[in-house]
């Protein structure tokens, strides 16, 4: 029986005192390719062959699996076809010990098509991850730049780790000789690898664990949405509900639109999508990340090409530098002052997706980070997403754009304007909310509906709000005649759930306190509005509500935040030491609040000009 790698020497170790940087690398590629690939690959050999005696050379070896199975043995001419240059060496050679990669690559795969043996399992992936191990040495040893690129040593080492686990699988290994395996490899390849002060510790470190914490960061928080407005809140999984939104590219003339997942094969290095509100930008990217961390099966989904994904929201208020958002992802390797700087730097050479959403509501200190998102990006092999509404495009991110000297493509998601496709989103949310028991009354509701009405619900959140509403206020539904009987729902609504939780608890005019709860949250909705502020803090929520005090029946209070919970929602932050963040349930209500707040004092009497309502300087109003 063939051994693995019976006779292959121990790796050679790095000289005492170091090699100087490029040469170690070379140096590590030589190794990797050279020694450590056909040592893995023999292995695999090595399960393939158990059968396979000693004194046999691989050319008898596979003529008696024929002979076997009952088919001809090779004739030379087909041995030839099937092996290539590689034919005279095969019919001699008795153990694969002196072979490189294309050589063992080329025996397995001829052993996997040519020959047949009982109970096989299918070999595509096998084959699959015994490809990708050959090519990394053509392509590491391609040029002189690639033979000294670190990088390149630590794709090969997922590259080799992933065969071990295809060929377990394949071979049925026991995990305790996977894991063997394994570590034996990582141990020689530690060995070549310099400590903590060289970069390529780092990229490896990333490459081997990165993706899993970009997981375990983002997939529970992103993989339902609570929705907004249901008093006790329900949540949905998000694949559940998803509609693929459809884009079409800014500045062409073709009508033609694409499914979302295309615009990634845009040559440009920045890819913005626009959209106006509720569009759908923020669940895109919220699906595009959850694609990330599970793929879908047997699909190309564009996404396979990025090592690692960074997910960075412009609302966020607390990182002030893109070290900060890379330290809450990858906080497992942060560790130490200046770790971070270690993993920025390391993450900047691998393939890296940014997504930077709502640029709309960048702030002072997300604007530092997404500039240098841009800065440091650019002409590397990272490509950035970012997203935001169509009016900050033109007047803030194109120039931002422009000075960073990076190129870009617009994307414009297309509003759903056909009713089959309004039809499909609501069936899909309302099978979600009924359990799988959906009557069906939600499209029937929403089809008895005359053109001009459905033509308010372009958007996929005024289709949820339509849900949300058939839920609560059926009754509004049917008294719509004009589009503009919708939008006023929406605010009955809200009353109706304030006044719901209230109900029994006060002495005064219910109508009164809810048109003075309206008051005070409009204001503080416009207020934020103004500083382009779409999250808040503990001390800032406390001050609103201490605003919000409410006289009981009795002498009790009613804790403010059981009335605030109805319109804001909790944004919990990604570092587990810092507090919570808080927010509207929706950008689009806070916007709700705040014109409602103007309409009701310009309607109400109010003398002051439009400016000093807003809370800005005159010459600002322009
Ligand atoms: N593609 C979609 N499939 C299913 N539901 C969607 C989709 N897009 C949006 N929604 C629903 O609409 C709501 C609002 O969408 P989202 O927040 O993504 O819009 P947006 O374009 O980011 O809005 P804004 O510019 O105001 O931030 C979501 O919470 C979700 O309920």
């Amino acid at each position: 029986m063939a051994s693995a790698g019976s006779s292959a020497s121990c790796t050679p170790s790095v000289p005492a005192g170091g090699l100087p940087g490029p040469i170690a690398s070379i140096y590590r590629s030589v190794v990797g390719n050279l020694h450590l690939s056909p040592k893995v690959m023999r292995f695999v050999l090595s399960k393939e062959c158990q059968d396979k005696r000693d004194y046999e050379t691989y050319r008898q070896y596979m003529d008696r699996l024929r002979t076997e199975a009952g088919q001809k043995p090779f004739s030379n001419k087909e041995w030839k076809q099937a092996f290539s240059f590689n034919a005279t060496a095969f019919e001699t050679a008795k153990n694969s010990d002196e072979k490189d990669v294309t050589a063992i690559h080329c025996l397995l795969g001829n052993m996997y098509t040519k020959v047949s043996k009982m109970c096989r399992k299918d070999h595509t992936e096998l084959l699959k991850k015994l490809d990708i191990v050959k090519d990394w040495r053509n392509t590491t040893f391609h040029s002189l730049k690639d033979v000294q690129d670190d990088t390149n040593f630590s794709y090969l080492k997922v590259a080799l780790l992933d065969l071990i686990n295809e060929a377990g699988k394949f071979y049925f290994l026991i995990q305790e000789e996977i894991d063997r395996e394994k570590r034996e490899l990582e141990d020689e390849m530690d060995k070549l690898v310099a400590n903590k002060d060289c970069i390529y510790y780092w990229c490896l470190s990333l490459l081997m664990g990165g993706k899993e914490a970009v997981k375990l960061l983002w997939k529970d928080r992103l993989s339902s949405e609570e929705l907004l407005l249901y008093s006790n809140p329900i949540k949905v999984e998000r694949r559940d509900v998803f509609h693929a939104p459809v884009m079409k590219k800014r500045a062409c003339d073709e009508e033609k639109v694409i499914p979302f997942i295309k615009i990634f094969e845009a040559l440009e290095e920045i890819i913005v999508v626009t959209g106006v509100a509720g569009a759908g930008k923020t669940t895109l990217v919220k699906n595009i990340v959850l694609q990330f961390c599970k793929p879908p099966q047997g699909v190309d989904d564009n996404l396979s090409s990025f090592d690692q994904l960074i997910f960075f929201e412009c609302r966020d208020r607390t990182s002030k530098e893109l070290s900060d958002v890379i330290k809450h992802h990858f906080n497992y390797l942060c560790n130490k002052p200046g770790d971070q700087l270690n993993v920025l730097d390391a993450i900047l050479r691998l393939r890296v997706l940014f997504i930077i959403d709502g640029f709309d509501e960048v702030n002072i200190n997300s604007m530092k980070v997404v500039n240098e998102i841009f800065e440091k990006t650019g002409r590397r092999n990272c490509r950035v997403l970012i997203t935001t509404r169509p009016h900050t495009m033109e007047g803030k991110l194109s120039p931002l754009l422009k000075k960073c000297n990076v190129s870009s493509t617009q994307y414009e998601i297309q509003p759903l304007k056909e009713l089959a496709d309004q039809l499909a989103f609501l069936e899909r949310y309302e099978a979600a909310l009924s359990g799988g028991t959906s009557t069906g009354e939600i499209t029937r509701s929403f089809e008895s509906m005359n053109k001009d009405v459905r033509s308010q619900f372009l958007e996929p959140i005024s289709l949820v709000h339509f849900c949300e509403i058939h839920k609560h206020f059926p009754e509004e539904i049917s008294s719509w005649r004009t589009p503009g009987d919708v939008a006023p729902s929406k605010l009955r609504l809200y009353r109706k759930l304030i006044s719901d939780k209230l109900a029994g608890w006060i002495n005064k005019d219910m109508e009164v306190l809810v048109d003075d709860m309206f008051a005070l949250v409009g204001a503080e909705a416009l207020e934020l509005l103004r500083d382009n502020v779409v999250t808040f803090s503990e001390a800032e929520l406390r001050a609103i509500k201490r605003k919000c005090q409410i006289e009981l029946k009795g002498d009790d209070e009613v804790d403010p935040a059981v009335v605030l919970s109805v319109v804001l929602k909790e944004h919990k932050p990604l570092c587990l030491n810092s507090s919570s963040s808080y927010e509207f349930k929706h950008k689009s209500e806070q916007e709700m609040f705040a014109g409602h707040y103007i309409v009701q004092r310009i309607i109400g009497g109010n003398a002051n000009p439009l400016y000093s309502i807003l809370g800005v300087p005159k010459e600002e109003m322009a």
